[in-house]
């Protein structure tokens, strides 16, 4: 434990950027192999990012490759709202530096599904190699993050309930009224910041100083999250004068002591050298996200959060069986139909499966953005469509539509396949990272997000897949027109399609219960 004392405040802000600039600088990080920083809001830190923007205007240090992820997100308060952690973040720190949009992680407080959100940014942490340099401060009981009293010391991202006191003081923020301030947070862990390879911790204020010396001098209780930090091999607590009030004179004698000493011998408070410049990855390089040089996405820092971030917690769109799924069931009686070609066929199980992964992947992202939402219908209707298509078989005289349907369906096959290719450039390195593959879709959920968190990539995508959507529909409806009289209706029993059809059977006046070779 490295117990760094300074006057006041500023001077301790001041002595944690500097500390920050060299990490980074000794770190030489690059895009292969950017420096992770774990990041506080707060009070406390705003002074801290004072410095680190004065030394990025004066040229003193680039954020060019840095990924950052923040420690927490309030539940249920718009990413737009002045107290959001989003808000505090671009106005104290990202909209002032080179933070490449797409290394920027916030928790998503308005997520639909919380807890995938909260499993996707310890997968999203892992996936950059950990983090080497997580900065935080404390509330007065100790907590750190939102890590409230009688958090457990090896909890990990998570939803928390926050405590009555951290309500209280968090009101200051929110015009004093309690009933404004949010109740619930998403929260990184106890031991997701003892995994960081490095923790520094700010504590200023007399109001500090009882979790101070709770922390410091006691042992490891989850009353005092901090104190967990004790079983942490690099911690660092950097303090004012005004937050050892209620510490021992011997405990202040004696850090600063460690500080002379160490002064007086040409060194600060040193580190390991792997530890300054991060365990470089071994064999393939970790791929660099993608280019964000266009129109600001949804996490990109200007004009302010207002517009960019404005995401609803909206429900995700409801299931896709739609009016035309009634075209899905039109097959042409056995003996003279004309068959989708084999390949073709395959195609379309291909295309199903792969459309499925997409929409699985997007949904587990537990971005509720609105081109999300939109991109995940419009691939609810391809999917749909697609099914339908798997089963379809048509007369001679249909030879015509059907291969117009073939090369629909391969047009949008193609443009599906190269937006999963696009998100799977990540995938080596998060097979490396492990095996099991459950972590590994988890990991593509968060490389999904990063490779389409472009706006207008996303609306591109999904205005192509609407038009080849359409272009299947109208190729099917054309058959449909054109084999009226001899359409028939077969059961598929695959599971795939028994749901569709038992929707559409309910759809449908006399239809015969057993299903099979219906007529119209
Ligand atoms: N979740 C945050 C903590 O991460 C922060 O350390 C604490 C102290 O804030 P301040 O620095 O304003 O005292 O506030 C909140 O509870």
């Amino acid at each position: 434990m490295r117990l760094i004392i300074r006057d006041d405040p500023a001077a301790a802000s001041s002595y944690i950027a500097k500390y920050i600039i060299d990490r980074i600088k000794h770190f030489n990080p690059t895009k292969q192999h950017p420096f992770v920083l774990g990041l506080p809001t707060g009070s406390s830190p705003v002074g801290i990012y004072k410095n680190l923007v004065a030394a990025y205007k004066s040229g003193e240090i680039s954020f060019e490759n840095v990924v950052t992820f923040n420690m927490d997100e309030y539940i249920g308060i718009p990413r737009e709202h002045p107290e959001s952690y989003h808000t505090f973040m671009y106005k104290h720190f990202f909209s002032h530096v080179n933070v490449h949009p797409s290394n920027i992680q916030i928790l998503n407080g308005n997520a639909p599904d919380l807890e995938a959100e909260c499993v996707q940014y310890e997968a999203a942490i892992k996936a950059r190699g950990g983090i080497d340099l997580f900065l935080g401060g404390i509330g007065p009981d100790g907590h750190i993050a939102f890590n409230e009293p009688g958090s457990s010391l090896a909890s990990r991202t998570r939803v928390k309930t926050l405590a009555y006191d951290t309500i209280l003081a968090n009101s200051r923020f929110f015009g004093n009224d309690l009933e404004k301030v949010p109740k619930m947070a998403l929260t990184v862990g106890v031991q997701t910041v003892l995994e960081a390879r490095e923790v520094v911790i700010i504590i200023t204020g007399a109001h500090k100083s009882l979790a101070l010396k709770k922390c410091i001098e006691e042992g490891v209780n989850h009353m005092w999250t901090l104190s967990s930090l004790q079983l942490h091999p690099h911690p660092m607590i950097v303090v004012d004068e005004d937050a050892t009030l209620e510490l021992q004179v011997k405990t202040v004698k004696y850090f600063k002591s460690i500080e002379a000493v160490a002064a007086s011998q040409g060194f600060e408070q040193i580190l390991p050298s792997k530890i300054r410049t991060g365990p470089r990855p071994a064999g393939k390089p970790i791929e660099p996200l993608p280019e964000e040089k266009e129109e600001p996405s949804i996490l990109a820092p200007q004009p302010l959060t207002s517009t960019l971030l404005a995401a609803p917690a909206t429900e995700y769109p409801t299931g896709g069986i739609y009016g035309y799924d009634v075209l899905a069931f039109a097959v042409v009686m056995q003996s003279h139909f004309v068959q989708i070609s084999e390949n073709m066929f395959g195609n379309f199980i291909a295309g199903i499966e792969l459309v499925t992964t997409i929409i699985d992947a997007l949904r587990s992202s537990g971005n509720a953005a609105t081109e999300f939402r939109k991109l995940i219908t419009q691939l609810e209707s391809l999917r749909t469509a697609l099914v339908q298509l798997k089963d379809l078989e048509c007369e001679e005289h249909q030879r015509p539509q059907v291969k117009a349907l073939e090369q629909a369906a391969a047009w949008c096959h193609r443009t599906t396949e190269e937006f999963w290719n696009k998100a799977r450039k990540y995938q080596p390195h998060l097979e490396k990272t492990n095996g099991h593959s459950g972590f590994r879709l988890k990991g593509n959920w968060m490389k999904i997000k990063w490779a389409t968190c472009k706006k207008q990539n996303i609306a591109r995508f999904k205005a192509e897949l609407m038009g080849h959507t359409q272009s299947i529909l109208i190729a099917l409806a054309a058959i449909q027109m054109f084999g009226v009289p001899q359409i028939y209706i077969i059961e598929n029993k695959t599971s795939g399609t028994a749901h569709l059809w038992a929707r559409f059977r309910r759809g449908v006046r006399n239809t015969p219960d057993d299903g099979t070779d219906i007529i119209f």
